[in-house]
């Protein structure tokens, strides 16, 4: 006998938590454009509007267009009996719908717009520029879209920037790395608005991850004390997937797939000796979806070891036993591990204290963990098996870095698609008049998020809830590391993201 569940169905539902959670939600909207960006505007408009050429050249029907109401909830897990009746002052976070509008704040043929790209190299950012050009020039009719070099060093240099058009990015989508060339460091917000409004650009479009994120949000707070009209468009880049909120980062999914690759080479070998061990770095420098989701993808991994899980070597649930116990069960065994991961017991071995290295941007640069590990378990699984096979073999260790190899590549086809969103609805936010956003997809949808909800936040694997972390820890057989913590919220009150990810507040 089977009795049907099913939630209350007269139940209004609302989402829990109220904005506490991210703050102000509300977006800017640059509200009002002035001849510089056209000179049919009605004048009496507070947001200055003309139709979409979408609408006209296009005859799209108006179904296609997004209303200014549509929103997506940030938080989607409920309690329906917590929850049926709507507090009318406890207003849900949520986020503007992302599509184009039937009224739009510039006139197209007089703006002009500018594409940069920032930070680490990613699969997919070709096409991301690809993909903004060919909405700006051929659904608009932008005819000015010019390509800034090498990151935000390149607006000091205007002379550089690359008129792009339908014909120049036409081959992109096929190509790995940046067409445009990123750089790290030489951020300069006064310079770089300087430019901007030199130059009369009206729309930026920027393809860059945390940093880029944080660099973006500056310029938009000159643009906005300025009083100038550009809007600031964020279109989030990263192998790492280290951007909260949003389901993914484009890169990430043809990042995983080739970290996969290496760790079934790394399985072929450990398979080809006895006792053979591979050991793969994978990038993830503060988060380790890369480890995680390519461990899971390829199923014959032993341990992942995350930034986000401490870990230890010697004694009982430490790694080494369970290493120890794989070789002697199958002969073989695989460790992936994501560069940031155990950092702090490279650190505790150090005699001295040293300064923190950083590259241009600042960011931490990280000890190898990978070498590390390698030479670690060498002589630790070397001790433990001696004289444990028939014929006395010793542990055969191949150390595999796949690092570069995982974002050299040019993007899949789930990135394509998804790059081709992310830079249309970028172009739709800007012509809307919106600035300071980030256009990613949030519980499947895509939105508008303002830019100001990301900073000094971060997406990490969420390892206290059930998650995708909870597959890894059961399909490796691994040790939790992990102990029970009191304090922590009940999944329905928390954005868990598709990728297992869970938003992490920086200090
Ligand atoms: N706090 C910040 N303020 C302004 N610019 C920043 C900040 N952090 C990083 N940037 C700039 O953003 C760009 C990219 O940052 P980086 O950390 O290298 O890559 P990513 O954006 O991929 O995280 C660099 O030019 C860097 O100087
Ligand atoms: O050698 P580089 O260019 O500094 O890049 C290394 C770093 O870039 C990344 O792939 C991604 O970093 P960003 O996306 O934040 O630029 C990290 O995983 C890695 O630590
Ligand atoms: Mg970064």
């Amino acid at each position: 006998f089977l009795t049907p569940v099913q939630i209350p169905s007269k139940t209004k539902l609302s989402t829990r938590g109220g904005d506490d959670d991210f703050g102000d939600v509300s977006l800017w909207r640059i509200e009002k454009v002035d001849k510089v960006f056209g000179d049919n505007a009605d004048d009496d408009d507070v947001v200055p509007s003309y139709p979409n050429p979408l609408s006209q050249k296009a005859r799209i029907p108006s179904s296609w267009f997004v209303d200014e109401d549509d929103a997506v909830a940030a938080k989607v897990n409920v309690d329906v009996h917590q929850t049926c009746i709507i507090d009318e002052e406890a207003a849900a976070p949520a986020f503007m719908l992302a599509g184009p509008r039937m009224e739009i704040a510039f006139d197209p043929e007089v703006s002009r717009a500018a594409i940069v790209t920032c930070g680490g190299l990613c699969p997919g950012l070709n096409t991301v520029v690809r993909e903004v050009v060919m909405c700006l020039r051929r659904q608009y009719g932008v005819e000015n879209v010019y390509g800034v070099p090498e990151g935000y060093r390149g607006f000091q240099s205007p002379e550089d920037w690359r008129p792009l058009d339908e014909t120049v990015v036409a081959n992109f989508h096929n190509l790995g790395g940046s067409v445009l060339g990123s750089s790290r460091g030489g951020y300069d917000t006064k310079a770089i608005v300087d430019s901007l409004a030199a130059q009369n650009i009206n729309m930026l479009f920027v393809i860059g991850g945390d940093g880029t994120l944080r660099g973006a949000a500056k310029i938009a707070e000159e643009v906005k004390k300025r009083g100038l009209q550009i809007s600031v468009a964020v279109i989030p880049k990263t192998i790492d997937n280290d951007i909260p909120l949003v389901d993914r980062t484009f890169g990430f999914e043809t990042a995983v797939e080739a970290a996969r690759d290496a760790i079934n080479v790394a399985n072929v070998e450990a398979e080809g000796f006895p006792l053979g061990l591979g050991v793969v770095k994978v990038m993830g420098r503060n988060s380790g979806f890369i480890a995680m989701h390519a461990a899971l993808g390829s199923r014959v991994v032993d341990l992942c070891l995350v930034p986000e899980v401490d870990f230890y070597l010697d004694g009982p649930g430490g790694i080494v036993d369970h290493l120890a116990a794989r070789l002697l069960e199958n002969n073989k065994a695989v460790v992936v591990v994501a560069e940031g991961a155990g950092q702090d017991l490279i650190a505790a071995e150090q005699e001295e204290e040293g300064e923190q290295v950083t590259d241009l941007s600042g960011n931490v640069m990280l000890e190898d963990i990978g070498r590390w590990l390698a030479d670690k378990l060498k002589t630790r699984l070397g001790d433990k098996l001696q004289n444990q096979t028939k014929h006395g073999d010793s542990v055969s260790i191949k150390y595999i870095d796949p690092s570069y190899m995982v974002r050299g590549v040019p993007p899949n086809t789930a990135d394509n698609v998804y790059c081709t969103h992310l830079a249309h609805n970028a172009v739709h936010g800007a012509f809307a008049g919106l600035t300071s956003f980030v256009v990613g997809s949030v519980n499947t949808r895509e939105c508008f998020v303002p830019t100001r909800v990301l900073v000094n936040k971060r997406n990490v694997i969420d390892t206290e809830h059930q998650s995708l972390w909870e597959y890894v820890v059961f399909d490796t057989g691994q040790p939790c590391f992990q102990t029970e913590s009191d304090d922590v919220d009940r999944r329905k009150d928390i954005t868990i993201s598709a990728s297992g990810g869970v938003v992490l507040e920086l200090e």
